[in-house]
């Protein structure tokens, strides 16, 4: 369902070259349930955005849904669903609901099933109370949700989401995680997220890929992850061991 081999990205920065990612190979089957992890400025981000087409490989090559994402953005749109936790892709200034048919429209999802996928993510996401309270108003909680929906609308078979947990408190995320668990089981949709935050992935993923310096430094489960310390370790412990090994990697930027 994603693809992507020996995949390379570059940025251009002040006469250097950034790898921001390279040599990048994995895949993820249907209906799999994949977190990935990484320090900061790891490349997590940019491999999420040569996923949804925004951003061209230079290198390598990208399948989601056995599209090309940066030839075939439009079709692909229709597949699927992404969410920026740092970023809305909601009207700001419009009440959740117009957003919502703003979605629709540029999906051009059929009235009738647009309306049956509604009602079950305002039940699911228990959207209820403020679908017509403008997005600019809305806790950051509630934004997420109202996010999360329009990402699901037009019943995409993938859903990337970077960081969808960030600065929610625990009952949130809680409600955020179970929701996402749904929606993995209840409609087989290959769910791949992004996150810092460590229960996202003891409770959502049952593979972890972890990228460092722009590489792929592992992909196992939660089970492997955990076996690459001894012991007892915590899964904090076991992150913080495998991020700070990576320090010692040479660093991503070279001369042009
Ligand atoms: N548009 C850009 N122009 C120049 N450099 C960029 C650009 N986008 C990302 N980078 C660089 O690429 C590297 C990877 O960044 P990226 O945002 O993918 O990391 P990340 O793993 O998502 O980090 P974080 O966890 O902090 O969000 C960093 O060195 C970053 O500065």
């Amino acid at each position: 369902m994603i693809e992507t081999e020996r995949a390379g990205r570059t940025f251009k920065v002040r006469g250097a070259v950034v790898h921001a990612v390279r040599d990048l190979s994995f895949r993820i089957e249907p209906g799999e349930f994949v977190g990935c992890l990484g320090p900061n400025g790891a490349g997590k981000s940019t491999t999420i955005k040569m996923l949804c087409g925004i951003l061209t490989p230079t290198s390598g090559r990208v399948r989601v849904a056995g599209l090309d994402p940066s030839r075939g953005r439009t079709a692909l749109a229709r597949r699927i669903g992404v969410v920026f936790g740092q970023r809305t892709t909601l009207w700001w200034d419009l009440p959740l609901r117009d957003s919502f048919e703003l979605v629709r429209l540029l999906y051009k999802v059929d009235r009738k099933l647009f309306q049956v996928r509604l009602d079950e993510l305002t039940e699911a996401l228990d959207l209820g109370g403020f679908t017509r309270t403008p997005v600019r108003q809305l806790s950051l909680g509630q934004r997420m949700r109202g996010d999360l929906a329009a990402a699901l609308l037009h019943d995409p078979e993938v859903l990337v989401l970077d960081e969808p947990t960030i600065g929610l408190d625990v009952v949130s995320k809680a409600g955020i995680r179970s929701f996402l668990l749904r929606v993995n089981a209840e409609r087989g949709t290959t769910v791949l997220l992004t996150t810092h935050d460590l229960g996202d992935v003891e409770r959502l993923c049952r593979r972890v890929l972890l990228i460092d310096h722009g590489r792929l430094a592992f992909d196992g489960t939660v089970g492997d992850l955990m076996a690459t310390a001894p012991g007892q370790a915590t899964i904090e412990e076991v992150v913080t061991r495998l991020y700070t090994r990576g320090r010692a990697a040479p660093p991503p930027v070279e001369p042009v």
